[in-house]
C-alpha cells in the first residue's frame, strides 16, 4: 500500500495483541538530501545506498539536475549516483521547484547562489508559507543578487551569484536549515564562510549532521564556519531514518509490545534517536545495540517535561504517546515549529482535543493529558507528521480515521503499510 493506493481517508483499528516485530525503515530524509547536494558539489562520481525515495527527495534529485549534476537512480536497490559539477562554471538560467521540501529550498538557495547566472527558486503554497528570511538576507550580505517577486522572505526567490563568502550574521531561533545550507554551500565560496548566530540555534544536531556528511565527502566544517575547498566523491550508505523510527518505538510503547528498528545504532548521525531516551523517562524500557534500537512496553507510561527543541519532529508523536500516559505531559522549547508544514503546535492541541482529550497550547509547546480518545475523523492539515503521530491514536481506540493520509508521501510513502504489518493488523 503505497500513498498512491491510499484512500482519501483511512480508517485503522486497535491492535488485537501487542506487536513483536524488528522493521528496518526507508532512508533517513536529512541525510538523503544532504548527501545527494554533498555529490552534487564534488568532483567525480559518487555513489549513494539506502537512499530515501520520497516527495522531499525527488525534490532534491530534481534540484541537483538543475545544478547541473549528472544523476542515474535505481530505486529497486536504494541507490543513486550523482556526477558532480561545479556551479561557479554554469552559465544557463536554471529554475528549482522545491514541492513541500524545506531542507531542499534551504539547501538549495545557498547553492543557486554560487552560480553565477539566475536561479528561481520556488514550492508548493505550504513550502511558499515558509519563512525564507534569514537566508535572504544572509546571502545578499555574502555578496548575491535576491530578488524576492512575491512577498519579503517567502518563495517564489530569484538568486544571482557568485557569492564571495567571508562572515556573516544569522538568527538560529527560526530554523536550523538556513546554517545548513549555508555551510553546505560554504567550501565553494572564494572566502570561505563564517557565520555569527545572533539568536540561539533550535535543531542543533542536524547541523551535526551537516557537517559530519560534509566531512564523509571531504571538507571539514566546524559547524559555524568552513574554508575554500571542493567535496570529494564518495561512496556513502545512508542510515534509516529515525524520525520515522519514533512512530515504531512510540507504537510499542502505547501497545506494551517490542519492536525493534534496525540500523539506528549508537552512532548515528540523527539527533531523533533520542527520542527513545524520552520514552525510557516515561517508563519503557529501551535497549541501544550497535544496530538498532529496541523499546519494549508494558507497564504504565509516566507523563514527563521535556525540552525538545533539538528533536522537534518527534513531538508529535510523543504528544499521541502522552495521551496512554498516566500524569500530564509537557513539551517545551518548540514555539519554532509553528512554522513547519502547518502550526504543529495549535494543529495537534486541536485534534487532540476533538477527540475528547485535555490538550493546551503554550507558546513553546504544549501539554497533553492522558485519557481515551473518542472515535474521531482527524484533519491532518497536509502534514505528514500529523497523519504519522495521529494513526498512533488507533493502536488502543476504535474508530480512528485518517483524513488525507497521502501527506505520508512527503517522506515515507509506505508508512501506513509498514505499521499495519507491524503492528500485525490486516
Ligand atoms: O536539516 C534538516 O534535515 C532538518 C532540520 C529540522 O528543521 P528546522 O531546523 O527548521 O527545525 C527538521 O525539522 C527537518 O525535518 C529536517
Ligand atoms: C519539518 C519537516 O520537513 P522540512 O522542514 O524538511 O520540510 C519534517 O519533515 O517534519
Amino acid at each position: 500500500m503505497s500513498e498512491t493506493s491510499l484512500p482519501s481517508v483511512i480508517a485503522l483499528s486497535p491492535v488485537e495483541q501487542p506487536p513483536d516485530a524488528t522493521v528496518r525503515l526507508p532512508g533517513s530524509k536529512s541525510i538523503t538530501n544532504r548527501a545527494l547536494l554533498c555529490a552534487a558539489l564534488a568532483d567525480g562520481e559518487s555513489t549513494l545506498s539506502g537512499v530515501l525515495f520520497a516527495d522531499d527527495t525527488r525534490a532534491m534529485l530534481g534540484a541537483i539536475a538543475a545544478l547541473g549534476a549528472q544523476v542515474t537512480v535505481d530505486e529497486a536497490a536504494a541507490t543513486v549516483t550523482v556526477r558532480g559539477a561545479d556551479p561557479r562554471l554554469a552559465s544557463a538560467p536554471v529554475s528549482v521547484f522545491a514541492n513541500q521540501s524545506g531542507t531542499t529550498a534551504r539547501f538549495l538557495l545557498p547553492a543557486l547562489a554560487l552560480r553565477p547566472a539566475r536561479g528561481v527558486l520556488d514550492g508548493d503554497a505550504q513550502l511558499r508559507a515558509r519563512p525564507f528570511g534569514p537566508l535572504v538576507e544572509a546571502l545578499r550580505t555574502l555578496g548575491a543578487r535576491v530578488e524576492e517577486p512575491a512577498e519579503a522572505g517567502r518563495l517564489p526567490l530569484a538568486v544571482t551569484g557568485p557569492v564571495h563568502g567571508g562572515r556573516v550574521p544569522l538568527p538560529g531561533h527560526l530554523s536550523s536549515q538556513f546554517l545548513s545550507g549555508l555551510l553546505m554551500a560554504g567550501p565553494l565560496m572564494r572566502d570561505g564562510l563564517a557565520v555569527e548566530l545572533t539568536s540561539p540555534l533550535v535543531s542543533v544536531p542536524y547541523v551535526t549532521m551537516t557537517a559530519a556528511v560534509m566531512a564523509s565527502f571531504g571538507v571539514q566544517a566546524d559547524g559555524l564556519g568552513v574554508a575554500p575547498g571542493r567535496y570529494r566523491a564518495a561512496e556513502y550508505a545512508i542510515e534509516p531514518d529515525a524520525s520515522a523510527a519514533s512512530y515504531f518505538l512510540a507504537a510499542a510503547a502505547i501497545t506494551g509490545g517490542r519492536i525493534t528498528v534496525s540500523g539506528l545504532g549508537a552512532g548515528s548521525l540523527q539527533g531523533d534517536v533520542r527520542f527513545a531516551d524520552v520514552l525510557e523517562r516515561m517508563g519503557a524500557r529501551v535497549s541501544r545495540t550497535a544496530d538498532g534500537i529496541t523499546v519494549t512496553g508494558g507497564g504504565p507510561l509516566r507523563g514527563v517535561d521535556v525540552d525538545m527543541a533539538d528533536i522537534s519532529d518527534t513531538a508529535q508523536t510523543l504528544a499521541a504517546v502522552a495521551v496512554h500516559a498516566d500524569g500530564p505531559t509537557r513539551v517545551r522549547g518548540i514555539g519554532f515549529i509553528r512554522e513547519k508544514e502547518t502550526d504543529r503546535l495549535a494543529a495537534v492541541v486541536t485534534e487532540l482535543r476533538r477527540a475528547g482529550i485535555d490538550a493546551e497550547e503554550h507558546e513553546d509547546g504544549f501539554t497533553v493529558r492522558p485519557g481515551r480518545p473518542a472515535p474521531t475523523r482527524f484533519d491532518t492539515y497536509g502534514d505528514h507528521r500529523m497523519a504519522m503521530s495521529l494513526s498512533l491514536l488507533s493502536l488502543r481506540s476504535p474508530g480512528i480515521e485518517i483524513d488525507n493520509p497521502r501527506c505520508v508521501a512527503k517522506t515515507y510513502p509506505g508508512f501506513f503499510a509498514d505499521l499495519s504489518r507491524v503492528t500485525a493488523r490486516a
